[in-house]
């Protein structure tokens, strides 16, 4: 889908500067130089980021008027992003922006990479926020492993012990820091998301850390730097895998001495953050010194996240399905339609490579593209080489509604092996009470463990 930026800004020159930048990689960029017309333009369209000012009025400095703009945004019931603006380095301004629901705060003027950077970012954030039901994110699933990773989230949150969450591309890794955030004692804080490996080395001291005023030519206003920002939250430090080696020896002096110090700042200012990260990196590369350093890992990895791809728990497949199709069908207010059970057996066996987030924009696609009663597997555009020989089972009418019906011998035979008979049933069985172990087993006549040894078996 392309992105629809809104600049709102009462100087037409900064409006347009931006608007210029943006224009040349996001589909839509509109500007608004007065308040006043927000409504209007709400109306027609909430836009997925807004770049927002905090300062309307000029000489007013207290961003009185752009907080009032942003409670206005946050109120609408699909909200954009919103990234703060403001010429006034101020941090308390900048955090009450932040803790009233922006997800992230600029100062003018801007250094381009980073304006670019931060939109990114924003749009990231709001699909993973979009991702869960009524705009809160929410990390679902019921397989064991989801479980596991739920109960290990909850033991750790309330602690203020550094969390590293590893897995790879899609699998959920921002979903669970957002999730340890919110079940902190710092949930009522900001949690702010950094992505390291976006991050221009020379640009990160300043970004991290923060500036005076004139300590270097483009240092036009005092800036707030991130560890400043998310004081009494956490800073979510993501794709730390991509940092040069000289961004990990200053980051990791910042965290060992609990400290940071501001470029052209003549005292060190203390910090009070949570850092969580993130990397898609596989451990042994993470291990390798000449990639990461081992000091800079034994202080951010307190607590290691495993998160799982998701062809390792296969069973929470249906449920995310289900919930993504729901999801985007509301979004574009298309009639609720099921699953044909061989549309749902595909999925079911397809290895996502890009993990939840593949399954989400196919989700997508099949409600904007499909045209039958039901959703096809045809309609969800995945790779045919990911999608393991099917295994016949009769087009059961709906998702929920029919037992399983396995298919009479087809005209081949080739299918109708004992092993292929079972694993349709169960296949066919958890798209019945979608992906539900407990009921699927009840109906199998198998207990719980007995299923998900043989959900293994046959690589469900
Ligand atoms: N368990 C889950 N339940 C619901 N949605 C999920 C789940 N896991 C991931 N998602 C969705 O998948 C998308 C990717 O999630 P997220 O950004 O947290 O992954 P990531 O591992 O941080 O990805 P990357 O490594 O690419 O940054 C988001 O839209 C998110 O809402």
């Amino acid at each position: 889908m392309p992105a629809y930026i809104l600049i709102l800004d009462d100087d037409a020159d900064v409006a347009t500067a931006a608007q210029l930048l943006l224009r040349r990689r996001y589909g839509q960029v509109a500007t608004l130089s007065d308040p006043a017309g927000l409504p209007a333009l709400l109306a027609r369209g909430v836009p997925d980021v807004v770049l927002l000012d905090l300062n309307f009025t000029p000489g007013s400095i207290n961003g009185a008027e752009g907080l009032a703009l942003l409670d206005i945004l946050r109120a609408q019931s699909n909200p954009p992003a919103v990234i703060a603006m403001t010429a006034y380095a101020d941090v308390p301004l900048a955090v009450e922006a932040l803790k009233r629901g922006a997800g992230d705060f600029i100062t003018k003027p801007w250094d381009n990479a980073r304006l670019v950077a931060a939109v990114d970012q924003a749009l990231a954030r709001r699909e993973a926020v979009r991702g869960g039901a009524a705009g809160s994110p929410e990390l679902m699933g019921e397989s064991r492993a989801m479980q596991e990773l739920k109960a290990l989230i909850a033991s750790v949150a309330p602690t203020e012990a550094n969390v590293m969450v590893l897995g790879e591309n899609g699998v959920g890794k921002e979903l669970v820091a957002r999730a340890i955030h919110a079940a902190s004692r710092r949930a009522a804080g900001t949690m702010l998301a950094v992505d390291m490996g976006a991050l221009p080395e020379s640009t990160f001291e300043s970004e991290l850390f923060g500036h005076r005023k004139g300590s270097f030519t483009d240092a036009k206003a005092d800036r707030a730097g991130r560890f400043q920002a998310a004081r009494g939250g956490s800073l979510f430090l993501d794709e730390i895998g991509n940092m040069p080696l000289a961004a990990q020896a200053k980051l990791l002096t910042a965290l060992e001495r609990r400290e940071v110090t501001p470029i052209g700042a003549d005292k060190p200012e203390s910090i009070d953050v949570r850092i969580i990260s993130a990397t898609n990196l596989e451990e042994a590369r993470l291990f390798d010194p000449s990639v990461f350093r081992a000091d800079l890992l034994f202080r951010l990895n307190t607590i290691v996240i495993r998160v799982p791809p998701l062809r390792e728990r296969r069973e929470d497949v249906p449920l995310l399905v289900q919930h993504y199709l729901k999801l985007y069908e509301a979004q574009y207010e298309r009639p609720s339609r099921n699953l044909t059970a061989t549309a749902m057996d595909a999925l079911l066996r397809h290895d996502w490579p890009g993990n939840v987030r593949a399954l989400r924009h196919a989700c997508e696609r099949a409600v904007i593209l499909g045209q039958g009663m039901e959703y096809a597997i045809n309609d969800f555009g995945l790779a045919a080489t990911s999608i393991a020989t099917a295994v016949t089972i009769a087009p059961v009418s709906t998702i929920t509604l029919a037992p399983p019906v396995i298919a009479p011998a087809s005209s081949s035979g080739g299918d109708l092996t004992l092993d292929a008979i079972e694993r349709a049933a169960i296949a066919a069985t958890l798209v019945q009470f979608n992906g539900n172990i407990s009921h699927a087993a009840k109906t199998l006549g198998i207990s719980r463990a007995a299923l998900y040894r043989k959900l293994g078996k046959h690589g469900i």
